[in-house]
């Protein structure tokens, strides 16, 4: 289904170029029909051009008719501005999916053209090597067809998951964040290597091979991560002594806060557009 379909990104920063990065590697698209545009950063486009192949182009050559996926990848404050730039040139037929952290579908809804088709998306970083998990949310109008392009396009960067837009909150908070909280963890850890007398990269491989194995097995051993915890936990040993310290030190608290303060982020993003949007004080958020 995805072979004969044109997709461009509005926005070639972080996001974008994970995406691009996974997608291009997965090659279910032809790389002459990916293309990325921007605000104004010309230098940006070439450099995504050169790296990956497809087509950075400035937001005037870009030819709106032809594409059938935009994907909108700026900043929230400039969803405003941006779903008003592209609404007189689109037809409610081609699909426009946002990774936009805290824009809702109704809000895409009520800046598009009546009846367009529009999707959530909540996407990681992890895009890049194909290992994202990815939310996705259909609008009012979306049709099941392209709900499936959708999925098929995502699933080339990880694992996607359909969810009910009202979750989209906690999604973010645990995923779309959620890469972040493990390199602050690596960060801390790797200090503690380092401390060790350990040099850096042999500490890094470790942890990151620490973290893939633990991962692995919550996918692999259909198994509740309490149970492995406690399997590797012997009584009065070192990760006793370990896990202490983290309880004493509100480790288990400061995760859950993470990722309650991020998913509470996201819904506040959408209420201040909610309001700002009337006084136009898009700036303030
Ligand atoms: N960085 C991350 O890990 C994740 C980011 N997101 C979402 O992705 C979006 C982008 O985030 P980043 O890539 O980190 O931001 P960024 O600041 O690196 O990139 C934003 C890009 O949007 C462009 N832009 C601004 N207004 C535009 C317009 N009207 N038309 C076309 N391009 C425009 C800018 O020139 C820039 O290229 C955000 O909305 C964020 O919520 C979602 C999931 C994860
Ligand atoms: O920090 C942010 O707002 C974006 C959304 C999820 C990850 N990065």
């Amino acid at each position: 289904m995805l072979k004969n379909k044109s997709i461009a990104f509005l926005g070639a920063g972080s996001m974008a170029e994970a995406m691009i990065a996974g997608i291009v590697n997965a090659g279910k698209v032809p790389t002459d029909q990916i293309f990325v545009t921007n605000n104004s950063n010309e230098k940006r486009l070439e450099e995504l051009t050169i790296k990956y192949g497809i087509n950075g182009v400035k937001r005037e050559n870009l030819h709106f008719n032809q594409i059938d996926i935009f994907i909108l990848a700026m900043k929230p404050k400039d969803a405003d501005r941006a779903l008003n730039s592209i609404k007189s040139l689109l037809t409610p037929n081609q699909l426009v999916l946002s990774v936009l952290a805290g824009i809702s579908t109704s809000f895409m809804e009520q800046n598009l053209q009546a009846g367009q088709q529009v999707i959530r998306v909540m996407p990681n970083t992890s895009s890049m090597i194909g290992e994202s998990a990815t939310a996705l949310s259909p609008g009012a109008h979306t049709t099941q067809t392209n709900l499936s392009i959708a999925k098929e396009l995502l699933e080339s960067i990880g694992e996607v998951f359909i969810i009910n837009e009202e979750k989209m909150d906690i999604f973010t908070g645990l995923a779309g964040s959620g890469p972040a909280y493990f390199y602050y963890l690596m960060e801390h850890m790797e200090k503690a290597g380092l401390k060790g007398g350990l040099d850096v990269e042999t500490t890094r491989k470790i942890i990151a091979q620490t973290i893939v194995g633990a991962a692995r097995m919550i996918q692999e051993q259909d198994e509740d991560p309490t149970v492995l915890r406690e399997n590797v936990t012997s009584p009065n040993g070192t990760t006793a002594a370990g896990l202490d310290a983290l309880r004493k030190n509100g480790g288990g608290k400061a995760i859950a806060e993470a990722v309650f303060h991020a998913a509470n982020r996201s819904k506040e993003i959408s209420s201040k557009l909610a309001e700002t949007i009337d006084s136009k004080k898009l700036k303030a958020i």
